[in-house]
C-alpha cells in the first residue's frame, strides 16, 4: 500500500489561545494533559475553551499519568473527550477497564526502550492505538527529546501487525519532521516543537504544516 499522509496530533494545549490555534490547524487530534507539570490543565477551563473554539471534528484527547479511574471518567465526561491517552504505568487490565467504563478509545503511550515491543504485544488487545515517545528520566512526556528514529520502522511494523494506529512522539519539530516523515509513520504527536517560550506558536505551526503539505504532495505524485 502506498504511504498515507500521517495524522497529526497537537498535544499539551494549555491555554485558550492554544485551543484557538489548534482549531484552525490541520491537526486531527488535540491533546490536553491532566497530570502534574507545566502543561497541566483543569477540566472546567478546557470545557470553556472548547466551547469558545469548537474543534470541528478533531478528536479531543485527554492525557493521564497513573490517574484514578474515577478521575479519568469524570474528566472525560466533563470535556467530552473522544480519546483517552494513558501516559503512565497503567497496566493493560486498567486500560481495558477504562475503555469498558467510558466507551472511549484508549491509547497507550509507551517510552522507547528495550521492552517496548513486548509491551506493544501485551497492550494490543486492550487499546485502540499507541504513542511511542522518548524515555526521559523523571518525565512521563512532553520532554521535547527524541529517541533514535532508526527504531521507527520496527514500531510501524508492530502497529500494522496489530492493525492499530501508532504515532511517533518526542522532540518532533518543524526542522526535523521531514526526517521522521521519511519513515512514513501513521501519525505524529507534537507538543514542545510547536512552542516558543512555553506557548504554542502560530509561526511554528505554519512551518510544520508547510512540511506536512509538501510531504503529502510528494507521496501523491
Ligand atoms: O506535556 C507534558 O507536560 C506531559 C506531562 C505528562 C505526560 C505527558 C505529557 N505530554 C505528552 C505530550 O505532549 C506528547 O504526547 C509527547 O510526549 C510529545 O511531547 P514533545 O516531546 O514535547 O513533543
Amino acid at each position: 500500500m502506498p504511504p498515507q499522509t500521517p495524522m497529526f496530533k497537537m498535544c499539551g494545549l494549555h491555554s485558550e489561545n492554544d485551543v484557538r490555534l489548534a482549531a484552525s490547524s490541520s491537526a486531527s487530534f488535540a491533546g490536553f494533559v491532566f497530570a502534574p507539570g507545566k502543561r497541566e490543565v483543569e477540566p472546567t477551563a478546557v470545557r470553556e475553551w472548547l466551547q469558545a473554539h469548537p474543534l470541528h471534528g478533531k478528536k479531543v484527547t485527554a492525557l493521564f499519568v497513573n490517574a484514578p479511574v474515577r478521575k479519568v471518567i469524570a474528566t472525560v465526561e466533563e470535556i467530552q473527550a473522544d480519546v483517552i491517552q494513558l501516559h503512565g504505568e497503567e497496566p493493560p487490565e486498567e486500560a481495558a477497564i477504562i475503555r469498558h467504563r467510558t466507551g472511549k478509545d484508549v491509547w497507550k503511550a509507551l517510552p522507547h526502550g528495550e521492552y517496548t515491543h513486548q509491551q506493544i504485544d501485551a497492550y494490543a488487545d486492550y487499546v485502540d492505538g499507541f504513542i511511542i515517545d522518548a524515555k526521559v528520566d523523571g518525565r512521563f512526556g512532553g520532554s521535547g527529546e527524541s529517541f533514535a528514529w532508526e527504531h521507527v520502522p520496527g514500531y510501524i511494523k508492530a502497529g500494522k501487525a496489530h492493525r492499530l494506529p501508532l504515532f511517533i512522539a518526542g522532540g518532533v519539530r518543524p526542522e526535523n519532521v521531514e526526517d521522521l516523515l521519511a519513515y512514513h509513520p501513521a501519525g505524529i504527536d507534537i507538543s514542545s516543537g510547536l512552542e516558543k517560550d512555553g506557548v504554542k506558536d502560530a509561526g511554528l505551526l505554519e512551518q510544520l504544516e508547510k512540511r506536512l503539505n509538501s510531504y503529502a504532495a510528494d507521496i501523491s505524485r
